[in-house]
């Protein structure tokens, strides 16, 4: 029996895909019955508003925008046009976001790896690829996704550089010390926070980079809002607290160096995305619990020390 031949996890068909640069080494299914249900939950997710967003240039996100929506660029009257406008001014958004997450990595050498750490369908490691020309190497728990981004990078070339695989992001599939910088954008409200430090800081190389972007909820609030459950019970996560993630980054070498409010930043993409044609039901538990505090969209960027 080959090392393949083990790894028949009933969501994890596909950890390695033919035609592609896929792994073949071998990846434990999920981890847990939770795992099962990301996975499957991943596996089947097929909402426009992220397909359609990421038809626009072929950069696929699962995460949210930021900053200001360019009025001037939204100028059809209601229709056909106006929907195009506005799936691309989101998509603009939502690259912005990704763009900020890498300005915190600082500077990435050609050599380095990179992690992206629940990496979805591929559109940040495709980037941070564009910027640093570097390898990149992403985790997800569905089969779906990895074969999607791997599919990605093959078409457009960089398949020997950008790479999807099926594993849990708390058993990385990393030497310790071996990457230069890694992160979360909106994958880390799945696990244990103190896990997936621990789990960064050994894959990290001592002086490298772990950025998140998250959303969290407020301690100032009190306790998790109405709200929050709300997009719990929605997404099937977890959100932890503002104080959670600092708690568990010092507890497992990691120091903040920026602690990013982007609250403010984000509302405009959500405001405009409630308007849309895209609109999934999520729009006004986001909105409401920004508005009332009780939930804060998040950028943390740390050393590894
Ligand atoms: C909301 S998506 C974010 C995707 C991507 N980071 C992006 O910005 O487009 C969450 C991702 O986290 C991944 N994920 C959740 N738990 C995971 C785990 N334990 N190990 C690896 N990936 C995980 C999911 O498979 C999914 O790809
Ligand atoms: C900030 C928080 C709490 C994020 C939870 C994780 C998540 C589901 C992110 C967006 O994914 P998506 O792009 O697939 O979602 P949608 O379909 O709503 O655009
Ligand atoms: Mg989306």
């Amino acid at each position: 029996m080959t090392a393949t031949d083990l790894n028949p996890g009933p969501s994890n068909p596909g950890a390695s895909t033919p035609g592609t640069n896929t792994a073949t080494a071998f990846v434990p299914g999920p981890a847990t019955p939770y795992q099962d249900d990301i996975a499957r939950y991943w596996d089947q997710e097929a909402r426009p508003v992220n397909l359609r967003l990421g038809d626009v240039d072929g950069l696929y996100h699962h995460h949210y925008g930021i900053g200001d929506v360019d009025h001037g660029a939204i100028t059809a009257p209601e229709g056909a046009d106006r929907e195009k406008q506005v799936v691309a001014e989101l998509h603009r958004l939502e690259s912005a976001q990704a763009d900020l997450l890498l300005d915190h990595l600082g500077h990435v050498p050609r050599d380095a790896t990179l992690v992206d750490a629940g990496c979805g369908r591929g559109g940040s490691m495709m980037m941070a690829h564009q910027r640093f020309g570097c390898r990149v190497e992403g985790l997800t728990l569905s089969a779906k996704q990895a074969e999607f981004a791997n599919q990605r990078a093959h078409r457009t070339g960089v398949d020997q550089f950008v790479r999807a695989r099926v594993c849990n992001m708390l058993d990385m599939p990393f030497e310790t010390g071996q990457a230069a910088g890694s992160w979360n954008n909106e994958s880390s409200m799945y696990v244990d926070l103190q896990d997936l430090f621990a789990e960064h800081a050994r894959i990290l190389a001592v002086g490298g980079r772990y950025v998140t972007i998250t959303g969290c909820w407020n301690p100032a609030y009190g306790q998790p809002s109405k709200w929050v459950s709300q997009i719990n019970a929605h997404f099937e996560c977890n959100i932890h607290s503002r104080r959670e993630y600092l708690r568990a980054m010092a507890d497992n070498r990691l120091v903040p160096q920026a602690v990013v409010d982007l609250t403010p930043a984000t509302l405009p993409y959500w405001e405009l995305r409630a308007t849309s044609s895209l609109v999934t039901g999520i729009e006004e538990a986001f909105l409401s619990s920004y508005k009332d505090g009780s939930f804060q969209y998040l950028l943390i960027a740390a050393d590894r020390v």
